[in-house]
């Protein structure tokens, strides 16, 4: 798996807060890959020293072969970190204008159809000042891809959109990886978006990576086995601390070639089974498990 960015114990430090705290990470060229985290684990901080608008305290990283900053990476390189500011008094197109002659040129038909694939061509002859947060989101969007790059780091790039706008940004992001080739690295809070558009994600805490996979290797590994049963106490006792509650139904938490022994015993313990079916973990239940923010205690003592 080639690598286009490479982490090596970066620190950061602000005062006693450690932003960073040795995170170590490789991310894989190619593909859309996701960034989460509660709020204050670092993705920003991260963000921002992998663009060199802060530095770090320790610790190192290496964007597509090169140091931070350097200047052949960053022109390989668009981003949108938090929502963009732009001359209020200029329309949308004129600010592709401007900032492509800050790029050393980006053609009026190449900013036509960037206006057009973030959705915002009926408005690119409207000035700036009236746009909302969604649709400098989107100008921001099309600001960093015109560029071309071969890598884009994007900050929570659906705050503030609508569904349709999310929907829209959704398919924008998986064509440009599926089908220009771009490595994308996005950061959001929105999991189940994350879990429709990215391949891989690295879930962040305190500084740290807590953990990192594909997301369908994620969310199987939290598969379970949800029994709909009588009574529901001797099965709780046969699963012992396997077992939570999903409303009035119980959720075994074994691997799936250990399903037929579970309803075995259940059925030798005197269980009635009613119904039994796998059910997928969603990116929220890993992200919750591994964020340490999860009911999960309080149900395996229910019952
Ligand atoms: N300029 C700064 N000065 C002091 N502390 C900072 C600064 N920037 C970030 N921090 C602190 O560093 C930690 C990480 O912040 P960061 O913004 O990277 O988190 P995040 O994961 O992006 O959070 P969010 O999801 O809220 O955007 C937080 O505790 C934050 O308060």
């Amino acid at each position: 798996m080639e690598t286009v960015i490479d982490i090596r114990g970066l620190t950061k430090t602000y005062g006693t807060v450690r932003a960073l705290d040795g995170l170590t990470l490789s991310i894989p060229r190619g593909g859309v890959y996701g960034i989460l985290g509660p709020n204050g684990a670092g993705k920003s901080t991260l963000f921002r020293t992998l663009l060199g608008l802060i530095r770090p305290t320790a610790g190192d990283a290496t964007i597509m072969g090169g140091p931070i900053g350097a200047p052949a990476s960053m022109r390989r390189m668009g981003s949108m970190i938090e929502t963009p500011r732009f001359p209020p008094f200029l329309t949308a197109r004129q600010v592709l204008e401007w900032l492509g002659r800050a790029h050393g040129g980006v053609t009026s038909t190449e900013i036509d159809h960037w206006l057009q694939r973030v959705g915002l061509a009926e408005a690119a002859d409207r000035r700036v000042r009236g746009f909302s947060v969604g649709m400098l989101q989107r100008l921001g969007v099309a600001a960093a891809l015109m560029t071309k790059p071969d890598l884009v780091i994007l900050d929570e790039p659906t705050s503030g959109m609508d569904p349709p706008g999310i929907q829209e940004m959704r398919a924008l992001i998986r064509s440009l990886a599926d089908n220009d080739g771009v490595t994308i690295v996005l950061a959001s809070h929105q999991l189940q978006e994350v879990q429709r558009v990215c391949d891989r994600v690295a879930i962040f805490n305190k500084g740290k990576v807590v953990t990192e996979g594909r997301v369908s290797d994620l969310t199987a590994a939290g598969e379970r086995l949800r029994l709909s049963v009588t009574p529901l106490a001797r099965a709780l006792a046969v699963l012992g601390d396997r077992a939570s509650l999903d409303g009035d139904a119980v959720l075994a938490s074994v691997p799936r070639a250990e399903g037929p022994a579970v309803i075995k015993a259940l059925v030798e313990g005197g269980v009635d089974i009613e119904e039994a079916r796998w059910i997928g973990a969603d990116l929220e239940d890993v992200f919750m498990n591994q964020t340490g923010w999860t009911g999960v205690q309080e149900l395996n003592h229910a019952g």
